[in-house]
């Protein structure tokens, strides 16, 4: 066995796993617990992501990873896309001419991020990710691999100074979005950047319809799990110590608890729809808010979503709550598409937006945003809400949510929303910004005035159009 050749082994190593790892219809023959094969995969994954696709269905692209390359290589492309624009600093200076080969150029991002995190085993972070190298792209390449990762070993003190005076490599975000945080939030970017470029907690919300958040947390602590309250006193809200998988959460499966950041637990509180009310959630999968609703009061409710896959999820976690609405597919600015004709009491509208509030859990956004995107949502949640305001009946409340901190997906929006309609009344607005203990939303709750609609303004659109 020892004397068979190098390559051999390694196939046979996959083999006896019983495994043929592979993505994108290519075959990884490197050894399936190997780092290389981490590396190979994450570079696989942030290729898809540079190609437009998010991470999420980049990794899933990566099918038949066994289980421990698939987290590693899941651990490494989070933390690469987190650190958005620091490698690409580095490597304009480590190499003379740009790289035209995207699989090598992904394997030198994931190679350095690992470097950084792995100060302990940097000469093995670089022999692995030349053997990589060589089976993403065979030898030839092998060596250009190598030299950039021992160049930037040798030089590390010098170019990380130089990295630490570059607002985009020092801050991990695009240069667009830091000067727009920087002006709306002058005393808070910093921290917010700070907040955003860590890794996100893991919060729970105990099923109110099953205990409170001090009686499950006696259950984790059980568990030999160690958590804290979170939010206000009385709140459902708990904070985990270090994240678990969910099925390590007792209960989990039998609708004790749901993962929900706290800041996202504020829409249940705020739109707080009482017994018996008709209710929507406009933009609801996969329902997190929506089962939150509903664990706090018996509603009719339906959850609409544009999305048959995502809006499946809405009903995968009713029933795993055991609770019940009705779950519809269907665009909430086309309501004569799936709308009865029967007013609603409250509608939560969490509209489709950039999501730079939660960009910790999505690290992904950084490289996929662009700032034109901020101004197309802007015009789609305007569109969904003038759309919905009429299926709602009078006195009736409508929460507006992002989890947005760019100005136009949020008061911008709301704003230019009563200037259109004059029926409508801002009863409170929030801000939450990405913090260690919650992700950025934005809510602004509206009530509708028995008032009629802004006749001028109807009237001027009418003399224009
Ligand atoms: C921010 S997410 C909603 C999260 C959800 N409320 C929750 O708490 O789990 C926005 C959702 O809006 C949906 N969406 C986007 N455009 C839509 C439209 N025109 N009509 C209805 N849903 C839409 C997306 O598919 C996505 O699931």
């Amino acid at each position: 066995m020892s004397s068979l050749p190098r390559k051999f082994k390694i196939i046979k190593a996959a083999a006896v796993a019983g495994m043929s790892p592979r993505t994108g219809g290519k075959t990884c023959t490197l050894a399936p617990d190997s780092l290389a094969c981490s590396l190979w995969f994450a570079a696989q994954a942030l290729v898809g992501v540079s190609g437009g696709k998010n991470l999420t269905e980049a990794l899933a692209a990566v099918t038949d990873a066994p289980p421990a390359a698939r987290a590693a290589a899941q651990d490494i492309a989070y933390g690469v896309l987190r650190r958005y624009g620091w490698a690409e600093f580095l490597l304009v200076r480590l190499l003379r001419t740009p790289l035209s080969h995207a699989g090598i150029e992904a394997l030198l991002r994931a190679a350095l991020y690992r470097l950084e995190t792995r100060p302990d085993a940097r000469h093995t972070v670089v022999d692995q990710a030349v053997q990589a190298a060589g089976e993403l792209a065979g030898s030839p390449l092998k060596g250009l691999v190598n030299g950039v990762l021992r160049n930037y070993l040798r030089q590390r003190d010098m170019l990380l100074a130089a990295a630490a005076c570059d607002e985009v490599a020092k801050n991990w975000h695009p240069r667009w979005w830091l000067q727009r945080l920087q002006r709306r939030w002058p005393a808070q970017w910093e921290s917010i950047v700070a907040a955003d470029n860590a890794p996100p907690p893991m919060t729970l919300r105990a099923n109110g319809r099953r205990g409170t958040a001090a009686s499950y947390l006696a259950r984790l602590q059980a568990a030999g799990l160690t958590a804290h309250l979170l939010g206000k006193a009385g709140g459902s809200a708990l904070r985990l110590e270090r994240p678990v998988p969910v099925d390590a959460l007792p209960g989990f499966f039998e609708g004790e608890v749901s993962v929900q950041d706290l800041g996202a637990q504020r829409a249940a509180e705020l739109l707080a729809p009482t017994a018996g009310m008709r209710v929507l959630d406009a933009c609801a999968a996969p329902g997190g808010k929506t089962s939150h609703l509903l664990e706090r009061a018996d509603l009719d409710l339906l959850a609409l979503d544009a999305d048959s896959t995502r809006a499946a999820r809405i009903t995968d976690n009713l029933r795993r709550l055991q609770l019940s609405a009705e779950v519809c597919v269907g665009d909430a600015a086309h309501p004569a598409d799936w709308w009865d004709g029967r007013a609603f009491d409250a509608i939560l509208a969490d509209v489709p937006c950039s999501a730079s509030g939660v960009v910790r859990r999505h690290p992904d956004i950084k490289a996929l945003r662009r700032e034109s995107d901020v101004r197309r949502f802007a015009r789609e949640q305007a569109t969904i809400l003038d759309a919905l305001w009429p299926l709602l009946r009078p006195a009736g409340r409508l929460l507006y949510a992002t989890c947005s901190l760019f100005e136009e997906e949020n008061k911008g929006q709301v704003d230019a929303f009563l200037y259109r309609h004059a029926d409508a009344r801002q009863l409170a607005e929030e801000y939450w910004l990405p913090c260690p203990e919650n992700d950025g939303f934005y809510y602004a709750l509206l009530e509708k005035q028995h008032a009629p609609e802004n006749q001028g303004v109807q009237e001027g659109a009418r003399e224009t159009g």
